[in-house]
């Protein structure tokens, strides 16, 4: 297709649910914005456009439009042009490069995530956890979001910056970090003084300076946590990194870890505390645990742990619509989408779908069973991680993350819902329950636990 033919071309023909003025489906996403999708895919099909902050973005429903997005074997859609949102605060991020720049990269970056690698963070995770997890007190009610949110903020600096727990720089930097990660998904987009967006880009300006010196002191004396792992990590011809390049990733590689798993352990946590049953599953895999350090035969006999986890990320999946922007004009499903356009996978309603899951709202971690399978109706149905050239890097260090807690928790407590009202849950800009989740711990009978 000819230049001139694409600039001719529009997203006219295709369907979009009301617009409010002004706003457009801005405050529809922000709201609700599974609503959104999953009622316009019910009413348009799989191909439909919602207006978000004065930009159409057509959304391509469905697991083969998510296989030919994410997948992108013609190298059609760009990751950086859709995560247009995380330009200013984490520039220079994994996800925000394209094909073979990204490529190089990912190349890099894979040298932290090498088999005796995750090794050493696992025994730094198991001992942080234990570690953390006894500032949890039985019988004291306590919202399980911030609590989590905090510990996993903990444990980032100590697993991901090789800090030691009570190193005054952990404050300082998560901190930092927390303002960050809360000015990406920030309405006002310029830095205007007191607001999000100011604070995020100064909380940007320290954590670089931080990562910066920590670089040298790194290489002359690396450890097994993340960041040294960064700093030395090069790919099979030897290539590295700059200090530049170091910290954008550094920081990019924090944000994607932290809220995603602390999400993710909350919905875990909300499971095992409203089907009890699933719990005691859970307990009977933690009871048969050798009393050694958790290792690969550990992590793997956590079957239940496994359909449970699997089940809150396809329930609610910290990345439930994932952005794209088209490089070239192309086609799907007789809709001529011109260059320029920016797409939408929709992995959140595909793991919803009636085509792919039986009785799909309902909790079913059997569904992932051998029996059943039905994860495996397509290659794409179940996809929290995404999936192609971007799919997830962290996706085991996050599940080892989940078993580790769980592991820790339940060795010794028990998790009850401390509340009778139903749990609502908020999507944006993180999965998270309204109300934080209120919970109790109760000392499980046969352990000895002060
Ligand atoms: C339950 C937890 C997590 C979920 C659901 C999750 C989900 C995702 C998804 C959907 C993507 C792909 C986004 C896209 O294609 O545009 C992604 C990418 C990424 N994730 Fe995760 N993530 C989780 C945990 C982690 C952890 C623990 C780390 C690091 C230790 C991490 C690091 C990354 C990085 C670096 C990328 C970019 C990969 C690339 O562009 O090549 N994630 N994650």
């Amino acid at each position: 297709m000819t230049q001139a033919q694409a600039t001719a071309l529009s997203l006219d023909d295709i369907p979009h649910p009301p617009l409010t003025p002004v706003v457009g489906h801005t405050l529809d996403l922000l709201r609700d914005p599974m609503g959104l999708h999953m009622g316009a895919a019910a009413k348009f099909g799989p191909v439909y456009k919602v207006k978000v902050l004065g930009q159409w973005r057509v959304s391509l429903g469905g697991a083969e439009a998510l296989e030919f997005i994410l997948g992108d074997t013609q190298k059609l859609f760009s990751s950086f042009e859709g995560w247009d949102m995380l330009h200013t605060l984490f520039p220079g991020g994994l996800m925000l490069r394209d094909f073979d720049d990204h490529r190089s990269h990912r190349r890099i970056m894979q040298a932290a995530f090498r088999k005796p690698v995750l090794d050493a963070y696992r025994a730094r995770l198991e001992e942080a956890t234990d570690t953390l997890l006894k500032d949890w007190k039985a019988d004291q009610p306590f919202k399980f979001f911030p609590a989590i949110k905090d510990m996993t903020l903990r444990m980032g600096a100590a697993v991901f910056m090789g800090l030691d727990l009570g190193d005054p720089r952990a404050d300082l930097l998560s901190n930092a970090f927390q303002a960050e990660v809360a000015a990406a998904t920030a309405v006002i987009r310029k830095p205007v003084p007191f607001t999000k967006m100011a604070r995020g880009m100064a909380a940007r300006t320290t954590l670089t300076q931080h990562f910066s010196l920590m670089i040298p002191e790194r290489r002359d004396n690396p450890g097994d946590d993340f960041f040294s792992q960064m700093v030395l990590a090069a790919d099979e011809d030897g290539n590295a990194w700059s200090t530049e390049d170091l910290v954008d990733h550094f920081n990019f590689l924090m944000m994607a870890a932290h809220d995603t798993t602390a999400s993710a352990l909350t919905k875990v946590a909300w499971a095992l505390a409203t089907y009890p049953e699933w719990q005691d599953k859970i307990i009977a895999e933690v009871d048969a645990l050798p009393d050694a350090p958790m290792d690969d035969a550990g992590l793997a006999s956590m079957h239940s742990a496994d359909l449970v986890l699997k089940e809150a990320l396809r329930l609610l999946p910290p990345v439930p619509l994932i952005p794209r922007r088209a490089v070239r004009d192309f086609e799907w499903q007789g809709h001529i989408i011109p260059a320029g356009t920016w797409v939408s996978a929709t992995p959140g309603t595909v793991m919803l779908s009636p085509k792919h899951w039986t009785d799909p709202e309902k909790f079913d971690p059997d569904r992932f069973g051998p029996d059943r399978a039905e994860d495996r109706s397509h290659k794409y149905a179940w996809a929290p991680f995404g999936g192609g050239a971007h799919k997830c890097i962290g996706l085991h260090f996050a599940t080892m993350q989940v078993k580790i807690f769980l592991a820790a928790l339940l060795k010794t407590h028990r998790i009850e819902l401390a509340t009778d009202t139903p749990i609502d849950w908020i999507r944006v800009p993180i999965p998270q329950p309204k109300g934080g989740l209120p919970v109790v711990l109760r000392v499980r009978a046969q352990t000895t636990v002060s």
